[in-house]
């Protein structure tokens, strides 16, 4: 199994469990988030927290040598709208979610950071969206969720086009990470809630609902999808191909 969800004192976790491969996401993992977010809209949920399994790695996005059988861009496309929808309703559901970012969050697992509520980024980790590096851009809706929720334009602009996973520090600067922690990842989650346990469940879904009020507007969802389009554009052209097979033969 790719992922794990278990439920506990009102938080469900979702966490993808293939250390080996930096926690990529395979079709299995995708089937696995639309599960999770169902699991939110159980009445006793207070928060989701979405990681990745070990230290190293929160999610190195898609997984290339699964998603490489995907030659043209209508083949792309399938798959970045699900990822898209399933970011965009986990965006817009009520449930307040946090990305635990236990280590590296690139590509599509940097967009999946950007889609939660909050993001607790480990000291260790870097993440940025390096999508640019294999010619291709964002196409799971992380860059317009990132820029409705306050990212200036400038540093949004240089964060996504560089291409180049950021340091902790850096990350918190540019109002990325929410906060910074060391040590154990469930003690930083721990401590992120403790404040706001003690209130009634109502409370968390009450705020997050009034301050996604932008974020729910259909012309919002249809500019993420225009972003999965975007993507899937530029997928089917050989630079792509051509950058993936670079990355895949380096493994040998
Ligand atoms: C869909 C799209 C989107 O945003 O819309 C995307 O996500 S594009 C996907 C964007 N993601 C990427 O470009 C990530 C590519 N991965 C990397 O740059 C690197 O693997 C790092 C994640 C920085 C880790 O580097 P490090 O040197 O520590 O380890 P490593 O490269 O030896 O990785 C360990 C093993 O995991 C594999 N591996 C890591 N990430 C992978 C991925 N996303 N897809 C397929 N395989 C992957 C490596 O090939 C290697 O396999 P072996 O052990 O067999 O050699």
């Amino acid at each position: 199994m790719s992922f794990r969800i278990t439920k506990l004192d009102g938080i469900v976790q979702f966490q993808i469990t293939r250390p080996e491969i930096h926690n990529a996401v395979n079709h299995e993992v995708v089937d696995g988030f639309a599960l999770f977010i169902e699991q939110l809209a159980q009445e006793d949920v207070q928060f989701g927290v979405v990681t990745g399994e070990g230290d190293k790695a929160f999610c190195s996005g898609g997984d290339l040598s699964v998603f490489h059988s995907l030659r043209t861009e209508q083949q792309a496309l399938e798959i970045h709208e699900r990822m898209a929808t399933l970011l965009y309703k986990l965006a817009t559901q009520p449930v307040p979610v946090i990305a635990l970012v236990n280590g590296t969050a690139i590509g599509g697992g940097a967009e999946i950071a950007s889609a939660c509520d909050y993001r607790l980024v480990s000291q260790h980790a870097r993440a940025g969206f390096v999508q640019g590096t294999l010619a291709i851009t964002s196409g799971w809706g992380g860059t317009t969720f990132l820029q409705l929720k306050g990212i200036p334009y400038d540093k949004l602009l240089k964060f996504t086009t560089e291409a180049k996973p950021l340091p902790a520090d850096e990350l918190k600067d540019l109002g990325w990470a929410t906060s910074v922690y060391s040590g154990d990842k469930w003690a930083a989650v721990a401590d992120f809630v403790k404040q706001m346990k003690q209130l009634h469940p109502s409370v968390a879904k009450s705020y997050k609902t009034l301050l996604t009020t932008e974020l729910r507007k259909p012309e919002v969802y249809e500019r993420v999808l225009d972003e999965a389009r975007m993507c899937a554009k530029l997928w089917e052209l050989d630079a792509h191909h051509e950058a993936v097979d670079r990355f895949l033969a380096r493994k040998k």
